[in-house]
């Protein structure tokens, strides 16, 4: 079925207000709303009142949510970023869709390689630099303006629609879940679907609809030698250095191929059944493409790309992130540090818990700590966890999805999974108990959370029609 006319005239009122779109995206990078930094808490909140302000003039009946404070590591605390809630509609003739995005982003910085200062909108060849372009603010724009153009041209909103933005997503959505629980039968009374934007196409060329995330538990793993830093040429060959302890211990997380050795940690990994799998041969996706694009000289799993999509979506991967504490300026510095921590995070799948493998990478670690048989001091510290979610793809929410999809594409949509985490997505599924469905706007070479972060001008503009075509298809559920 083809979309009704007054589309084709709301399309080309999207393409005719391309350039104000783009100046909208220059303000929200603006806003250096990086959730990890207490520095930038004031910042963060500012997103959160300017996002505010859009959806007030967008004619959303608008509730800002207080979620209380953030405890840091030193014991104080700061306000946590409000989740903002805003309506549009309540006609009960309606389907109601619950809509939800984050503000906040990744911390970034010059220094880290960026071709441009990361929080000044950046054009180059067609693509928008900037951190959060893709992640997330890109597609939360993209809601707002579709549902802008929708009262610019007089065209009915098909669905009523329910709002959910919060700025912790980057930071295990703190507080988020709390709040969901207790509007369980107030705010999210009626929700009949649940949309999210916060993922990519897996590859550059054809969009994805997405059905399943993995989630993440993530760690910190403490080795102290001495109460300061020492020189090692006084010292060194007589201390049990903490550096060396911690790449032992890091060290034995994964073994040469990328297995992850703690004992009975992939016994609750899901079988993959004949359906599955069969869903993975027609993802168009170029292994080559994607090894250029991140500048590999070789991927795991022999390059073949239904083991490759595999191991990104439906097996767990443990990434070790950094060492703080650690020499890392250039130049060499013959230093022993006193302390230092290491970072590091496993995606976990169905039907892994967090609880359970939490257990097991600190129970693991004491284990090896003892193989080690260092005087010095250990802690492992569980940062926080996230659950995976999936979804069954063949309800009809899934196929209005893949429809609005086709209709601004003319393409047959690929059928994804996602390797990242979105905290509260399990948490929505488990207190709604709603179809859930991702709708990306971005490509899989968007670099969120890298350097260089864009989103493609084509994809930013498209993206707000793929949600116009998709509140009309829902509508026709
Ligand atoms: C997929 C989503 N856009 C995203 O980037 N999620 C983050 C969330 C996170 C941050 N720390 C732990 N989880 C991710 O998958 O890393
Ligand atoms: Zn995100
Ligand atoms: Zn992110």
């Amino acid at each position: 079925m083809s979309l009704p006319a007054a589309y084709a005239e709301l399309f080309k009122y999207i393409d005719s207000h391309s350039s104000e779109y783009i100046e909208t995206l220059r303000e929200a990078v603006a806003i250096q709303s990086v959730s990890a930094s207490a520095e930038r808490r004031q910042d963060t909140c500012r997103m959160v009142d300017w996002t505010a302000e859009r959806l007030r003039n967008a004619r959303c009946d608008v509730v800002i949510k207080d979620i209380g404070y953030e405890k840091l590591a030193d014991g104080s605390e700061i306000p946590l970023p409000p989740v903002i809630f805003a309506t549009l509609g309540s006609d009960k003739n309606k389907k109601t869709i619950c809509i939800y995005g984050h503000l906040d982003v990744q911390p970034a910085s010059v220094g880290d390689g960026w071709d441009s200062d990361p929080f000044t909108l950046t054009e180059r060849d067609g693509k928008l630099y900037g951190r959060g372009a893709t992640d997330d603010k890109g597609p939360v724009l993209c809601w707002i303006h579709a549902i802008e153009a929708y009262h610019a041209m007089g065209v009915e909103i098909p669905v009523n629609i329910k709002f959910v933005f919060e700025s912790m997503e980057e930071s295990a959505s703190v507080g988020l879940e709390e709040l969901l629980t207790q509007e369980k039968n107030t705010y999210f009374s009626d929700i009949d679907y649940v949309c999210v934007s916060d993922n990519y196409w897996v590859g550059t060329q054809t969009p994805s609809i997405t059905y399943g995330l993995r989630g993440n538990c993530a760690f910190q793993v403490e080795v102290e030698c001495a109460k300061q830093d020492l020189h090692s040429g006084v010292h060194g060959g007589t201390v049990h250095e903490a550096m060396a302890d911690l790449i032992y211990l890091l060290d034995s997380l994964t073994d040469n191929e990328g297995n992850i050795p703690i004992p009975n940690f992939s016994k609750s990994v899901a079988p993959l059944t004949e359906e599955e799998k069969s869903l993975y041969d027609p993802i168009t996706f170029d292994v080559n493409e994607c090894r250029k694009t991140i500048g590999c000289n070789k991927l795991r799993h022999n390059e073949d790309k239904v083991q490759l999509l595999m191991h990104r979506w439906r097996y767990p991967a443990l990434s070790i992130h950094g060492i703080e504490g650690a020499f890392s300026g250039s130049g060499s510095k013959t230093v022993i540090p006193k302390k230092v921590i290491g970072k590091f995070s496993i995606r976990i799948v169905p039907n892994q818990e967090t609880d359970e493998v939490n257990e097991m990478v600190v129970a693991y670690l004491g284990d090896k700590w003892k193989e080690r048989g260092s005087p010095n001091n250990f802690k492992v510290i569980v940062e926080r966890s996230g659950k995976h979610w999936s979804e069954d793809p063949f309800h009809p929410h899934y196929t209005a999805a893949r429809e609005a999809t086709r209709h601004v594409y003319g393409v047959e949509p690929d059928l994804t999974r996602e390797g990242g985490s979105i905290a509260i997505v399990a948490d929505l599924k488990r207190v709604l108990q709603k179809n859930i469905v991702l709708l990306p706007v971005g490509t899989g070479d968007d670099g969120a959370h890298a350097e260089n972060e864009k989103i493609n001008i084509r994809n930013y503009i498209e993206g707000t029609k793929m949600f116009l075509a998709y509140m009309y298809e829902v509508a026709q559920i």
